[in-house]
Parts: C-alpha cells; sequence; structure tokens
C-alpha cells in the first residue's frame, strides 16, 4: 500500500484550556487521528498538539506545523464565540490565503447535526504549501464536517469538506492524497486524476 500511495504529514492541534490542562481528557487528537487513519490510503506521520486557546502559542504551533512540512494541519476547538475562543483569529493571522469556501460548507454540514452550528466562526486558510482547517471542539463535530452526513444505508445525503481536501492539496504542491470512498469519495476533475499504476 504505501508504496503505490504518496506519504503524507498531517499536523492535528486541540486547542482546549481545560484538556490542555488536565481538567479532562483530550479526546479532540484521538478523534482526529481515528478519522483520518479510516479516510485515507496513504501513510500517515502525525505531528500532536495540544494547547490553550491563547492566540499566540496556537499561530505559533502552525506556523511550526507547516515549516515541519505537514501539508495539512487541522485544529479542533476554539472557534466560538466565547472570550477565550480564539483559534480563527490565530489562523488567519498566519495566512497566505484564505479559503472560506470550507467554513461556508462546514457551517452548512453542521447544521444538519445542531442548530447552533453557527457559532463557529471556523475558517480555512493557505500557507506556504499547506491547508489549515478550523474543526469545531466537540469531538463528534471532527466526523460530521470532515465526512458529512450518510443515511443508514451508507448513501451520502450531505457531502462532507474532505471531499474538497486532496484537490485543494494537488493545487498548492502538496502529496497525491488518496481516500477510501466509503468513508469519503474525493472529487478531482479528470485532468488531475493520477494514472492507477501498470
Ligand atoms: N479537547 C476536548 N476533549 C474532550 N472534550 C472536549 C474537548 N474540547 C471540547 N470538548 C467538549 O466539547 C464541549 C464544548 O467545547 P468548547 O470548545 O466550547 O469548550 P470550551 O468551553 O471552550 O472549553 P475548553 O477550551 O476548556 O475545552 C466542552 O464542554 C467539552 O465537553
Ligand atoms: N458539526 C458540529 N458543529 C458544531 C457543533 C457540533 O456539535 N457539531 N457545535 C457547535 C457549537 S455548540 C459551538 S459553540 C461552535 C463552536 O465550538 P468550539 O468553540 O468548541 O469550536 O461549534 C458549533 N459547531
Amino acid at each position: 500500500m504505501s508504496a503505490v500511495h504518496d506519504a503524507v504529514k498531517i499536523g492535528i492541534v486541540s486547542v482546549s484550556d481545560r484538556a490542555s490542562t488536565g481538567v479532562y481528557v483530550d479526546k479532540g487528537l484521538p478523534a482526529l487521528k481515528e478519522w483520518l487513519t479510516r479516510a485515507l490510503l496513504n501513510p500517515v506521520t502525525f505531528e500532536e498538539r495540544l494547547i490553550p486557546d491563547e492566540k499566540d502559542g496556537i499561530s505559533a504551533a502552525l506556523i511550526a506545523l507547516v515549516d515541519a512540512g505537514c501539508s495539512l494541519v487541522l485544529t479542533t476547538g476554539g472557534t466560538g464565540p466565547a472570550l477565550r475562543d480564539v483559534t480563527p483569529e490565530a489562523t488567519l493571522a498566519v495566512a497566505h490565503k484564505e479559503m472560506p469556501g470550507f467554513g461556508e460548507q462546514m457551517r452548512q454540514i453542521s447544521l444538519k447535526f445542531v442548530p447552533t452550528a453557527i457559532l463557529s466562526r471556523q475558517c480555512a486558510v493557505i500557507r506556504d504549501k499547506s491547508l489549515i482547517l478550523n474543526l469545531p471542539g466537540q469531538p463528534k463535530s471532527i466526523a460530521e464536517t470532515l465526512e458529512g452526513l450518510k443515511s443508514e444505508s451508507g448513501e451520502q445525503i450531505v457531502p462532507g469538506i474532505f471531499a474538497a481536501v486532496p484537490y485543494c492539496i494537488d493545487l498548492v504542491g502538496g502529496p497525491y492524497l488518496e481516500t477510501r470512498d466509503e468513508v469519503c469519495k474525493a472529487f478531482r476533475p479528470k485532468s488531475a486524476l493520477r494514472p492507477p499504476p501498470a
């Protein structure tokens, strides 16, 4: 498997005052790893951070992960309206480009799960050759936004945002990400599809 799929380094960042100080056990990093391992065929190396809701510390972690070669960086937590929620500000502070479609689509998807979806200010940006994506803090929101909503028979009712992630990473010069269709069917234009190995 690993011979035919590009290796990828992914940064995962859980932003939580309480989990980072041990008030509760962090469920964000395990949920991110579980979903990404299930969804991707590529061999993945994870770079993990569990940090408090501090803007400068979050920005510094994002820069360090991009500089370490992470093609994709996912954050969870700190996207709401509370005073301490500053993950979107910290993300925008390191942006070279904003990718507003991801935040818009994630809020649309999340409305299928919770009426408070619009309280998340989650955003996505490009920095160098990396895509940085904010997800809400509720651990269950990770699979909800990445994978979307499926019926009991597995039929996709609302597509998750991860379907657009592999092509986005192609466009910024990153590795060729391939997904398990039953978890998340990635979309690329035909002209961008890599021919299967002979
Ligand atoms: N990293 C996490 N691990 C486990 N549960 C979490 C985590 N982050 C959030 N949650 C759960 O989701 C709820 C809402 O998350 P939210 O990000 O709003 O937390 P918060 O009120 O900002 O506090 P904190 O930053 O201390 O996690 C929390 O009350 C908690 O039950
Ligand atoms: N898919 C999904 N999106 C969600 C939620 C959720 O449970 N599932 N929670 C909402 C709530 S209650 C809040 S306050 C905001 C912000 O959450 P955060 O501050 O933990 O990032 O995300 C929203 N988006």
